[in-house]
């Protein structure tokens, strides 16, 4: 199957066999296009938790049908108790990106709503929220396209003629990591249809690669001109004046305006910040955390050390491969996202507009006024 760019949500159903939900597995990406089938709320949990599927909106969406598809799992009455228990199931799958909780929170409020329904009644309820939230995700990522473009218009009009804006952007926060369009990817996606020249630098982002295997996939499926560069090369290039402009996803952002994102974004922001480079952070609302107020109450996850330890990648033999790169005995640490404090960001880049990363300015990220 020939992924040809954006060619449709990254998830999706068969309206006459509902009971199996649909999506690639990303581990296979750039080399294979593989269709992944979940039939089941622990196929949902393991391909979340596996990151068959990953980027917080569309691991929030993958949760809210997993919901559904519990209630195919049980008989009889006990269907609001389990529900319930793969509800706190699928909540054990990632800590990081808050899309996941609110997303199995707004099944919840359904659940709690309609606890002496039956299964079928039940799940035709559940459906219908997860397919709401899939579409309202796909809306915000549009519009965070739409806002954040007017940022790269106005860097493409101090250009010389031809000369096109440097974007640098970390991991996949693209159309892969929700339903369509991405979140930082959105604005350059626009952008580029609309005949502005753009130029993406796109950090490998070790160590599962997200942006090697995914971004640079995408931007080539899309015919957006970019490099991949290593994660350690971001700062000579905003150094020697080869970077315009840095956008980056968001997995959870506090109510002060912290922003927890893959491991690196940190290091990135510091290094815009050094050289007057706009930062900016493309998030849906449903990125916000407003529970928390800072991000140093964000539970960053920490993921196998093998995934630093091994590099994993295509052999000669077409073979998907792991390669050890340092002694066996060697410990790993392996954090997967890390904490870019609000100060260090130009600006929230969200479906009701572009606000200050701040408690003010994230309070406005719910609302559509502009301001
Ligand atoms: C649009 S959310 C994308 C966000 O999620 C990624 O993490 P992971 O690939 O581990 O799910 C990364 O932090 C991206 O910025």
């Amino acid at each position: 199957m020939k992924l040809n760019g954006r060619s449709g949500r990254t998830i999706w159903f068969d309206d006459n066999k509902k009971h199996t939900i649909y999506t690639y597995d990303q581990r296979k990406f750039p080399h294979k296009t593989e269709v992944y089938e979940i039939k089941d709320s622990e196929t949902a949990a393991k391909a979340i938790e596996k990151m068959v599927v990953r980027g917080a909106p569309l691991i929030g969406i993958t949760a809210a049908f997993g919901v559904y598809l519990a209630c195919f799992e049980t008989q009889g009455d006990q269907t609001f108790t389990y529900v319930q228990e793969r509800i706190n199931r699928l909540r054990q799958t990632r800590p990081t990106a808050v899309n996941l909780f609110w997303a199995l929170n707004e099944q919840e409020k359904v659940l709690l709503e309609n606890k002496d329904l039956g299964h079928y009644e039940l799940a035709d309820l559940l459906f219908d929220n997860a397919v709401r939230m899939m579409k309202e995700d796909e809306a915000a990522c549009k519009a965070i396209g739409e806002y954040g473009l007017s940022i790269i218009e106005e860097l493409a009009a101090t250009k010389e003629d031809g000369e096109p804006v440097h974007i640098l952007t970390h991991c996949n926060a693209g159309w892969l990591a929700c339903i369509d369009w991405g979140t930082a990817t959105s604005p350059i996606y626009q952008a580029h249809e609309k005949g502005i020249n753009v130029h993406v630098w796109v950090d490998e982002t070790r160590p599962r690669n997200q942006g090697a295997n995914l971004t640079a996939f995408e931007l080539q499926q899309q015919g957006v001109p970019h490099h991949l560069i290593t994660d350690n090369a971001g700062g000579l290039l905003m150094r020697n004046g080869m970077v315009d402009l840095v956008i980056v996803g968001a997995d959870r952002v506090s109510r002060n305006g912290d922003v927890a994102n893959k491991i690196g974004t940190y290091l990135k922001a510091l290094a815009a910040n050094d050289n007057h480079i706009p930062f900016y952070v493309a998030l849906p609302s449903s990125t916000i955390d407003t529970a928390i107020a800072s991000g140093d109450e964000i539970k960053i996850e920490n993921r196998s050390d093998k995934e630093v330890k091994y590099v994993y990648g295509k052999n000669k033999a077409g073979a998907m491969d792991k390669v050890l790169i340092c002694p066996e005995e060697t410990p790993g640490y392996n954090p997967g996202f890390d904490i870019t404090p609000a100060h260090l960001i130009s600006g929230l880049i969200t479906e009701n507009g572009i606000k200050t990363a701040s408690e003010e300015g994230v309070s406005q990220c719910f609302m559509s006024v502009e301001l």
